[in-house]
């Protein structure tokens, strides 16, 4: 390297050190901010104080990405933001929220990428027990896996929603990467796969291929699988890369997800509605009487008010043979006025009616 060149680099060092100053004083007065605001909301509100605002987090987000003058991509400066974010409202009053544990399972992940590092998550062992807690008010939200890109919905978390009173706040979409991960050095030692039955569903191409002779055993979650084959000779997990990390094990193969861009939503849950933040999602419960033409009286009134649906699941409602409920996820905030009306008059062509909640679509 030249002297000259050595003195340009000096130069631009020390203008990102004095940069990093900036954003350090910057960071901070936000920060005093976040508390300020604390404070006047508690003056207002008194106990029943709701910190943790959605969908102005959300507008935060929007307006960070649109104004965005590069060269970091859109998503890259939400993330950056989404983080200081996290950290001011935890200055207000930290977030808990529980999720399908143990520690290191992709739903673990989803929380974390939607509230930030700033939360504080509790792992339970079912979702059961993540309905129960945040029922209960032991954690503030919940994360949900819902729906799989390749394998489909997860049914059990739809049938919990049945019979809970609580709302969706918020969905999360994240990218699932599987691995091989075993004790083992060698995939010819492996024996038995322990993975979570969705994962190994995800992966059976590979399976097949790699190691069609091992047995594959479903477990509750794929830490759950990485902390059994941890101890286990002959044994490997398919699991994401944290769980890895989390029980020190190998990664004996990359990326085995047959279908590349596979993708998990997960829902976030809790007892707050999430006012309109201009482009928001709905998702209902509904159930209409068992008769010729019933779903279409059920759908007519959506197309009148011009209101688009992104997903419709059916499930048995458990009360009789024939009798289905249906899952509909649908674009707008239930406050918005064609939203609104087509829920007045759905409502009347319904059984079951209910509203699981109305939130802004996800940013990151
Ligand atoms: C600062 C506020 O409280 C929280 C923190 C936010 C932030 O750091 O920007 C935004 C929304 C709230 O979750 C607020 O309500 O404006």
């Amino acid at each position: 390297m030249t002297a000259s060149s050595d003195e340009e680099l000096d130069a631009v060092r020390r203008r990102i050190d004095a940069i990093d100053q900036d954003l350090l004083r910057l960071i901070s007065e936000r920060a005093r901010c976040a508390q300020q605001v604390a404070h006047i909301k508690t003056g207002i509100e008194g106990g029943g104080v709701q910190f943790y605002r959605p969908e102005r987090e959300i507008a935060v987000l929007r307006r960070i990405k649109d104004a965005n003058p590069g060269p970091l991509d859109g998503e890259e400066v939400a993330r950056l933001f989404r983080e200081i974010m996290s950290a001011c409202l935890a200055l207000e009053r930290p977030l808990n929220a529980a999720f399908l544990g143990p520690e290191g399972t992709f739903t673990q992940a989803a929380a974390i990428k939607h509230f930030g590092h700033s939360v504080v998550t509790r792992a339970m062992a079912t979702i059961d027990e993540i309905f129960r807690e945040v029922e209960a008010g032991a954690c503030d939200f919940g994360v949900v896996p819902v729906e799989n890109s390749t394998e489909g919905v997860v049914s059990h978390t739809l049938d919990l929603f049945m019979s809970s009173p609580l709302r969706i706040t918020g969905e999360v979409s994240l990218r699932i990467h599987h691995h091989l991960m075993s004790p083992e050095s060698d995939l010819s030692t492996i024996r038995t796969v322990y993975s979570h039955q969705q994962s190994l569903a995800q992966c059976r191409g590979w399976l097949d291929r790699y190691l069609p002779h091992a047995e594959r055993v479903a477990v509750g979650s794929n830490a759950d699988a990485a902390r059994t084959a941890m101890n286990e000779p002959g044994a490997a997990a398919v699991a994401g890369l944290q769980a890895a990390e989390i029980y020190g094990l190998k990664v004996l193969a990359e990326r085995i997800e047959d279908d590349p861009g596979n993708t998990t939503r997960f829902l976030v849950i809790g007892k707050q509605d999430s006012p309109p933040s201009g482009q928001d999602k709905t998702s209902l419960l509904l159930s209409c009487r068992n008769q010729a033409g019933g779903l279409h009286a059920l759908l007519m009134p959506l197309a009148a008010h011009g209101v688009s649906m992104t997903r419709i699941e059916s499930r048995p409602s458990r009360r009789g043979i024939w009798d289905y409920v249906f899952f509909i996820d649908i674009i707008g905030h239930r406050q918005d006025l064609p939203v609104a009306a087509a829920l007045e008059h759905l409502q009347k062509e319904s059984l079951l009616f209910k509203v699981l909640g109305s939130y802004p679509l996800a940013v990151l």
